[in-house]
């Protein structure tokens, strides 16, 4: 089974305002609101592919409710942990170019987070655990490192999606794969990585550090894979980017998608930056029809 851990879930509310004018008042366009946050968005896609998973984390208030009635109106299993504050809720600003406000982090009690050890130890060898997103502030920044030490001798194989110092922590803990974009790396080793070669190097980096797997993604400029024996560089076809919100995601499920239906590691990257790309060339998130299309215009170099 592949569960999924966000500890900071979200609204993700989407409003269109063209042209932006700030200090005055806007008129939306166009709105919507999906549950969001790194863990979840990878279960909604794998949902889409037709790949069972099960989301893990907190979720409180109205905002929560929001968010788990998605979940259950679209058939993704959960089995997320109540609370007494409010989920946050991350706007997304489409004008001429994308501005994200992410709101602030509700407070995790310590009874909560005893409830998800609980939920963790239940998880058996061969399972895979995607930690991904932000880590809210009441809880240790190196919460994922933890629970990875605890959760890699049974066995699970781990996924670690997310930046600063919990991607800096977690890699010693030998995650089976790492997926941050060329900000996020760069970021880690405190350098500005410009092209996918640069990914490259700086992957391997990560891979001396303990990641079994490294995908670095470059948003328009496709994305690279790096494992102790492979390098691949993937070219992407050029599109009008519609939604890059959720891409990094749909590179993970992708991923885990094609892996754990019998792909060999070089078709399930390639598979996963179709995935990327159909989201962001999409409303919403890929499908398999948009994947389909996107494969044969993937090059891996
Ligand atoms: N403008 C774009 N055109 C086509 N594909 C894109 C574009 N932006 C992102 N993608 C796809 O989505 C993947 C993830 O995008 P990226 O922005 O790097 O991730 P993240 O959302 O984690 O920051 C890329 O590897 C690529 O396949
Ligand atoms: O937990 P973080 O790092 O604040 O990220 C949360 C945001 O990331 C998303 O999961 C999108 O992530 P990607 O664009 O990287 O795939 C949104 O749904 C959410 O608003």
């Amino acid at each position: 089974m592949i569960y999924t851990l966000t500890l900071n879930p979200s609204i993700d509310y989407h409003i269109w305002v063209a042209p932006f004018q700030e200090g005055q008042i806007n008129r939306a366009q166009k709105e919507w609101k999906a549950a969001g946050g790194k863990g979840i968005n990878v279960s909604k896609v794998l949902q889409i592919l037709g790949m069972d998973s099960t989301v893990l984390g907190y979720v409180g208030g109205f905002t929560g409710e929001f968010i788990q009635q998605e979940l259950e109106q679209t058939g993704v299993v959960h089995q997320l942990i109540p609370i007494s504050g409010e989920s946050r809720i991350n706007v997304k600003i489409k004008a001429e170019r994308e501005t994200d406000i992410s709101g602030v982090s509700p407070a995790i009690p310590a009874e909560a987070v005893e409830q998800l050890w609980a939920q963790l130890d239940r998880l058996q060898a061969g399972d895979y655990l995607v930690l991904a997103g932000s880590v809210p502030e009441s809880l240790p920044s190196d919460i994922y490192q933890t629970i990875m030490n605890k959760l890699g001798p049974k066995g699970v194989h781990l996924v670690l999606d997310a930046k600063g110092k919990a991607l800096r922590s977690g890699l010693s803990e030998r995650p089976f794969l790492i997926k941050p974009n060329h900000h996020e790396l760069g970021e880690l080793f405190e350098v500005e990585i410009r092209t996918p070669q640069e990914a490259v190097a700086y992957g391997r980096k990560a891979v001396e550090l303990g990641a079994q797997n490294v995908i670095v993604s470059l948003a328009e400029q496709g994305a690279v894979f790096v494992n102790r024996q492979e390098t691949y560089i993937a070219r992407i076809p050029t599109g009008k980017l519609v939604n890059s919100i959720g891409a990094g995601d749909s590179v993970v499920a992708g991923f885990l998608y094609a892996y754990n239906t019998g792909s060999v590691v070089k078709d399930a990257f390639s598979f996963a930056v179709a995935a990327g790309s159909a989201t962001a060339l999409s409303e919403g998130f890929c499908t398999p029809e948009k994947i389909a299309e996107l494969l044969p215009q993937i090059t891996i170099l």
